[in-house]
């Protein structure tokens, strides 16, 4: 018999409130003290780090130094392995997340004539060098290939790598491959989980190194991230995925139920919670979850039990519209599907989710998938700094500074009283008369 965890928010003191707010990502230790010798090995021993820890903890035996990288063969095969109908969908995601980072995309310089003939502005051009985690372990995620190669390809990042754990059989998800090569990216290694950042930021014999990484991936990764933070940059904290339903009464609670099992089902790491002020709501959504259940594989039945019978999910029921929209800024969710026939007078009141998708017909899987928005998105609160993923995190911003003669004296006056003030004589000296001897030659 399972307990799905149902909490009436105004039954909890502080301590209980708090404890909703937690997820997996919460305490690190165990992972952070577990992956400091792998990142270590690494670093020491290269390639042949990356083959034991594939062998061991990807069950890969086959795997060698010479298959560590996909070879244009395996690009080729996979094309052979996947449904003409999973292709179709792949092109079809692709092109709708295209067309919405182009859009997003900078143009690659700006100035404003600030005063009369002294210009500023900003440049972006793109980083030098990324890798993109792809997960697999707990499902196969041709989806996160897209939604990290599509906006490194928008952002022209010259060397873009795919990290992906192998497969025991020792191959990458034909899918994945298939998503790489649509997308534009052609390098792929076989390298998962911290060994993979850890690849990332020091290089191997095999592994170009890198600039950054990106990507979500299991607490592994998410630990190797937050260690490596001083070789590599780690981008958006990407870790289990998690969600908020926020269902009013213009709503079936079967409805709310489906969509809440939605992210409970990637891993017993995740967290979901239905919230609603509709008493009616809750009971419907409760009802409705051991139907919804027995509509689905063992494997994700387990997790999503896990999730919701467990302290990261379950149903929050809450004394009015308000509280709810208070519960969800406080949580700051990952994903937050507003489950409502009038979604957009709940939108103004929601300030830290890292998605809002709006009423019955966007449920989270077409956000994941093919709508065009960026699924990679910050968890365990990491929304209320940050945004999605999207082609400004592969792009370096520079200021442009143009001080044309006419503007220069009347800056060159106040940069000079402000350098004197803060004692800089060499700074005061190179907007002073000594320059102005330079510039009258
Ligand atoms: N935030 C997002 O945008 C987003 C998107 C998609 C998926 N996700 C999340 O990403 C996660 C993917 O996790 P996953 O497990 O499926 O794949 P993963 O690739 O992140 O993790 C699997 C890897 O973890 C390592 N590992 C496993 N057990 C280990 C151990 N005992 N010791 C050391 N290393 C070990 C292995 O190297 C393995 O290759 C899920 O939690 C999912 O919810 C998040
Ligand atoms: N929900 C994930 C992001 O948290 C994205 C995804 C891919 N496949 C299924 N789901
Ligand atoms: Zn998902």
């Amino acid at each position: 018999m399972v307990q799905v965890n149902f909490q009436v928010l105004a039954e909890l003191d502080a301590a209980g409130r708090a404890a909703l707010l937690r997820r997996s990502e919460t305490d690190l230790s165990m992972f952070l003290e577990k992956v400091g010798p792998i990142l270590e090995a690494v670093r020491t021993e290269g390639d042949a780090a990356l083959v034991r820890f594939g062998r061991e903890l990807d069950r890969a035996e086959g795997l060698t130094r010479e298959g560590l990288k996909v070879t244009e063969a395996e690009f080729d095969e996979a094309f052979g392995l996947v449904e003409p109908e999973i292709v179709e969908a792949i092109r079809f995601a692709i092109g709708n997340i295209r067309t919405f980072h182009e859009e997003q995309a900078p143009e690659p310089m700006w100035l404003k004539e600030l005063r009369p003939g002294a210009f500023a502005g900003d440049r972006f051009t793109p980083i030098r060098s990324v890798a993109l985690y792809v997960p697999r372990g707990k499902g196969s995620f041709p989806s996160v290939t897209m939604m990290t190669s599509v906006p490194a390809v928008v952002a022209k990042v010259p060397q873009i790598a795919i990290f992906t754990p192998p497969a025991p059989d020792g191959r990458v998800d034909a899918a994945t491959l298939v998503a790489a090569r649509l997308a534009g990216v052609e390098t792929v290694y076989k390298v998962g989980g911290a060994q993979a950042v850890a690849a990332a930021a020091y290089g191997t014999e095999t592994v170009v190194p890198a600039l950054k990484i990106v990507g979500p991936g299991s607490p592994w990764v998410v630990a190797a991230k937050r260690l490596l933070a001083g070789v590599i940059d780690p981008g958006l904290p990407a870790g289990p995925s998690e969600s908020i339903i926020l269902a009013d009464e213009t709503v079936h609670g079967g409805l709310a139920a489906l969509d809440l099992l939605i992210e409970a089902e990637h891993g017993p790491d995740s967290s979901a919670w239905l919230v609603t002020h509709s008493r009616q709501v809750a009971e419907e959504a409760l009802a409705a979850l051991p139907g919804h259940w027995a509509a689905m594989t063992p494997q994700r039945v387990e997790f999503s039990q896990a999730v919701l019978c467990g302290r990261a999910g379950g149903i929050v029921l809450t004394a009015s519209a308000e509280e709810s929209h208070a519960f969800v800024n406080d949580y700051a969710p990952e994903h937050l599907q507003i489950l409502s026939e009038k979604p957009f007078e709940h939108l103004g009141r929601i300030t830290e989710a890292a998605e809002v998708l709006m009423g019955p017909h966007t449920p989270i899987t077409i956000a994941n998938f093919c709508l065009g928005p960026n699924a990679v998105l910050p968890t365990s609160r990491g929304a209320r700094t940050w945004g999605p993923l999207s082609v400004h995190d592969f792009l370096r911003r520079s200021s442009v500074g143009y001080v044309t003669a006419p503007a220069y004296p009347e800056l060159a006056e106040v940069a000079k009283r402000l350098a004197e003030y803060e004692g800089f004589s060499s700074h005061a000296n190179a907007v002073g008369p000594m320059r102005d001897a330079y510039l009258k030659r």
